[in-house]
């Protein structure tokens, strides 16, 4: 059954001539347990469809639908992991968590909430920093903090914008194995913006383009049927991956092929000749 629809949404910011036309006429249905990737060219707008499905801004023409109701506004049932860690300076690591698992689970005892935070730290590996403040941390550690902080509350849907590229490689394995976990553990939903489609075949049932903007539109839809859970390695030599793989960028190829021939046609700079002294810049004719 589906828990999340995106029907005929678009939007734009700005107006006039400075208007950028962003998504166009989008449509999506994501199945309940279901973990979606989405992968696209910097600047098509995945940014902005995440924030929509967060609540956080309003399409100008469609709408999304989550649980059979209207989105339109934040909700603690769709948990966001940004892309930009987001955290409050003045606080340490446990306090930055303690923050959110304090306004969700309002009815929780102290014991209860204070293990949650520590669980939610440790899953990250950031027991040793539990005390320092944002800025005594390095940027991985951040976001590692912002994703303990998503993750200690377990929303129904999570939405997570590209939170594991600025990672260091094992880091980012960890991070990855530890979202799969709480996922599959408590059966919840998850759309994934990444820009590492091994990433997202590792993940994901399904990845998604987002093709380039202006008026971004999806493209085809890959099923990733491999079994889980899945193992880094043993997918390399696995020729079902290498074959969905293959295919994902051949397509993300082509699309970014298109689009380079456009831009070529768009921009052509003009033939202009250096100032030399004594002299006015002059155009070639
Ligand atoms: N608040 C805003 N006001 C005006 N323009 C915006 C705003 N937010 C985004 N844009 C523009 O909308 C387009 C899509 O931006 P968005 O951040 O959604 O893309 P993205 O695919 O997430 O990019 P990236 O991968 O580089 O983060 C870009 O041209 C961007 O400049």
């Amino acid at each position: 059954m589906s828990i999340l629809s995106i029907n005929n949404v678009s939007k734009s910011y700005g107006s006039g001539s400075s208007k950028v036309d962003v998504l166009k006429n989008i449509n999506l249905e994501v199945e309940n347990g279901e973990f979606l990737a989405i992968v696209g060219f910097s600047g098509s707008g995945k940014t902005t469809l995440m924030q929509m499905l967060a609540g956080l801004v309003q399409p100008d023409r469609g709408e999304i639908i989550f649980k059979g109701e209207k989105v339109t506004g934040p909700s603690a049932e769709r948990g966001m992991i940004f892309q930009n860690y987001s955290l409050l300076p003045w606080l340490t690591v446990y306090e930055n968590v303690a923050l959110s698992v304090n306004a969700i689970y309002k009815d929780k005892s102290k014991v209860i909430k204070d293990r949650i935070i520590r669980e939610s730290v440790e899953m990250v590996n950031l027991t040793p920093a539990i005390n320092k403040k944002p800025k005594e941390l390095s940027g991985g550690m951040r976001q590692r903090v912002s994703v303990a902080r998503a993750l200690a509350v377990d929303p129904e849907l999570l939405l997570m914008d590209e939170p594991l590229s600025a990672l260091d490689a094992l880091t980012r394995g960890n991070l990855q194995d530890e979202i799969l976990n709480i996922w599959s553990k408590n059966k919840r939903t998850a759309i994934l913006i990444t820009n590492d489609v091994d990433e997202g075949i590792l993940m994901a049932d399904r990845i998604i383009p987002l093709d380039p903007g202006p008026n971004a539109t999806f493209g085809p839809e890959f099923k990733i049927d491999l079994e889980r859970p899945r193992d880094k390695t043993a997918m390399n030599h696995d020729p079902r991956f290498k074959q969905i793989r293959n295919n994902i960028i051949e397509y993300l190829m082509d699309i970014g092929e298109g689009r380079k021939s456009t831009e070529t046609e768009e921009f052509i700079l003009p033939d202009l000749q250096p100032i030399i002294k004594g002299s006015s810049l002059k155009k070639v004719a």
